[in-house]
């Protein structure tokens, strides 16, 4: 079983020029307050996306997360590569602002089955078919602490994009998906996430993992809802690894900047 690799070094100002950290960013901001590291998420991404009401969010947010610098020049120098979604929360005065700029806005308010959240996967992957896949990285920023629907859509694009390296991410925390398909290898950036993680068995009845690095290891060790799921379980080593018969959610805490 072949290995796959993580590390959140999108959370450090420069990126290690490592050939393991040799990844393709991609951002997509979500309509939820921005995280307070979203500049340095955008610094990173080579494309920028806005689901629907996360361009409202850019154009609100983005100055008052730079405060030293002038609100006008703020919202030109980051402006979204593209505006998509079924466009019923981005107001209108954004809409043109970021339109004029340049960025392209793709409305598909035809499609209410799937969430603008997908549909700006589903972009980023047909915008990118000369990019290996385990070379690509989607970071989602403002997908958690907020609605619970909407927590759980975006949870659930994670299983829909299994084969995608996906990161939900807020202020508090980051959720990806360790797909069974691989043995995983998380390497932890200590000064920055952690210590707290959680494995949780997602789209199925139950999962058997082992792992090393954690407080509390599993061993072959069933986990289900309504059963035990491993949550409040803390980094001990630098490397965690990780393998299940089953897709599980990894989750780990975020520092909070001192
Ligand atoms: N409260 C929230 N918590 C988590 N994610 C959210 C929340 N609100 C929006 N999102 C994410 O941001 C994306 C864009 O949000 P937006 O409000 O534009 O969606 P929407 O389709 O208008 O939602 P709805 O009509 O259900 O309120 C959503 O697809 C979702 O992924
Ligand atoms: C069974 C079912 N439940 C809810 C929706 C509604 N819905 C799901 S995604 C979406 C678009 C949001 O931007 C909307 C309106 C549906 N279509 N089918």
């Amino acid at each position: 079983m072949d290995l796959m690799s993580h590390s959140s070094s999108f959370l450090l100002p420069c990126i290690p020029p490592s050939s393991e950290d040799k990844k393709t960013y991609a951002l997509i901001l979500l309509n939820q307050p921005l995280p307070k590291f979203t500049p340095l998420l955008w610094n990173h991404a080579k494309l920028c996306l806005c689901a629907d009401g996360g361009a409202n969010r850019v154009f609100d947010e983005m100055p008052l997360l730079l405060p030293q610098q002038d609100p006008l020049l703020v919202r030109n120098r980051y402006k979204p590569d593209v505006i998509k979604g079924d466009m019923d929360s981005i107001r209108t005065e954004v809409k043109d602002f970021y339109a004029n700029l340049g960025s392209q806005i793709v409305d598909e308010s035809q499609d209410q089955d799937t969430t603008d959240l997908h549909k700006c996967v589903s972009f980023i992957q047909d915008a990118n078919p000369n990019v290996d896949k385990s070379d690509l990285c989607i970071l989602v920023a403002g997908a958690l602490g907020g609605r619970f629907d909407h927590e759980i859509g975006n949870i659930n694009v994670l299983c829909k994009f299994s084969d995608i390296r996906i990161v939900l991410i807020s202020d508090d925390c980051l959720i990806q998906l360790l797909p069974r398909t691989h043995r995983h290898e998380i390497n932890i950036l200590s000064s920055v996430e952690g210590p707290h993680c959680g494995l949780i068995p997602i789209a199925t009845a139950s999962a058997k993992a082992t792992t090393s690095g954690l407080q509390w290891d599993l061993d072959d060790t069933e986990m289900k809802f309504g059963g035990l799921i491993s949550t409040s379980n803390i980094v001990r080593e630098e490397t965690i690894t990780v393998q299940s018969d089953s897709d599980l959610l990894w989750t780990i805490s975020i520092q909070k900047p001192t």
